[in-house]
């Protein structure tokens, strides 16, 4: 594995792309960015598939340097795209959609058969032909072929956004459980909100052609105004880890370091750590613990900031004791009440909170 180094420029029409950054070598990268923002553009540059100016490294192999007029072309540059549109042979079968990727691949990373058909569920279409699947089935075959290539990097442009919010979940859920199986870098280009959550380690944001600096989803989280929330309900994303299993009231117990948190439908066995999301606004504070209260979880935390004021509300940053953080979305006037000041210790009051 190794990381990815770039400096691009490209102008098409009245866009300009101009854009530098080194991705890191593990875990998903989300490139998020509004429409238009040259998301697309950017990936293509880096497949090869459009020809840019400038330089993209792959660790030490030069993929691109337009000083030395070194061009790799795309079908020698160690990566595998996923498309929106899937792009399968229509005329092989599904099996032999996923053999000829199997055979001419890359084998850059070592990615078993079975962890993937039977990881992205597909056994059961082997033997049909692409027109006769649904779009969710065909985004499935799509991604496992885009694997089996065995790739270094995997490279997929808006992957899910053709289809229906319930395809989407599962295909999500999917490759949830897939991940874990995987060390392949992804670059994911998104403007879901629910897809970098779910997914994502590290964040990307994308706007008029120009990059930020990658930073963890956390950070991406934290960052003032991101624009993770410009059209979203601000939310947290917490990692725990789950200690006791689903009781009768169908609520299991995490553990966030020396914090206890219950959470709904949790199937996981124990001792595996889960994404938990908590919407700022299912977060209350207290000076105090509250006493006879219908709320689960309460966590002490410490104030690290006081966002803008958005109409009547304000987002308070928190940091729970293991270091994570957490979002509270409160009215002014509560926030007045409690005469809050970072650097403050107070308790974090959450309903039992939904997991990813
Ligand atoms: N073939 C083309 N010729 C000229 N301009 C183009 C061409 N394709 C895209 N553009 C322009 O390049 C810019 C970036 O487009 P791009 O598709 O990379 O954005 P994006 O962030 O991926 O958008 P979306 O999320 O809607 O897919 C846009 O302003 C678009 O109008």
């Amino acid at each position: 594995m190794a990381k990815l180094r770039f400096e691009l420029t490209h102008q098409r029409g009245e866009f300009v792309l101009n854009a530098a950054a080194t991705l890191p070598e593990a875990g998903v990268t989300m490139l998020f960015g509004p429409s238009g923002s040259g998301k697309s553009t950017l990936l293509m540059a880096l497949a090869g598939l459009l020809h840019g100016e400038g330089v993209v490294a792959h660790g030490d192999q030069c993929w691109q340097a337009s000083a030395r007029r070194c061009f790799v072309p795309p079908h020698r540059r160690p990566l595998s795209v996923v498309f929106q549109d899937g792009r399968l042979f229509e005329h092989m079968s599904v099996e032999e959609n996923l053999r000829f990727a199997w055979q001419h691949g890359h084998g850059a990373t070592p990615i078993a058969w079975d962890v993937v058909v039977d990881g992205l569920g597909i056994a059961p279409w082997l033997k049909r032909r692409p027109q006769q699947l649904s779009g969710g089935q065909r985004q499935r075959v799509a991604l496992a072929r885009g694997l089996l290539v065995r790739p270094a990097w995997l490279f997929l442009d808006e992957p899910l956004s053709a289809l229906d919010a319930p395809a989407r979940s599962e295909i999500l859920a999917l490759l949830e459980g897939l991940k874990a199986d995987l060390e392949l870098p992804m670059l994911w280009v998104t403007h879901s909100i629910e897809e970098v959550e779910r997914l994502g380690d590290q964040v990307v944001f994308m706007d008029s052609g120009q990059l930020q600096p990658p930073q963890s989803l956390q950070a991406a989280i934290r960052q003032p105004g991101t624009p993770l929330f410009r059209e979203e309900a601000p939310v947290a994303l917490l990692t725990g880890t789950v200690s006791v299993p689903c009781d009768g009231y169908g609520l299991s117990q995490l553990q966030l370091g020396e914090s206890r948190l219950f959470a709904h439908a949790v199937t996981a066995p124990i001792g595996t750590n889960v994404r938990l999301r908590v919407p700022a606004a299912s977060v209350t504070l207290s000076r105090a613990p509250l006493e006879e209260t219908s709320a689960l979880n309460q966590l002490p935390a410490q104030v690290m900031s006081l966002g803008e004021v958005q109409g009547h509300q304000q987002l308070v940053t928190l940091a729970l004791a293991d270091g994570q953080t957490l979002l509270a979305q409160v009215t002014r006037r509560s926030l007045q009440m409690l005469d809050l000041q970072p650097g403050e210790q107070i308790w974090a009051v959450i309903k039992a909170v939904s997991v990813l």
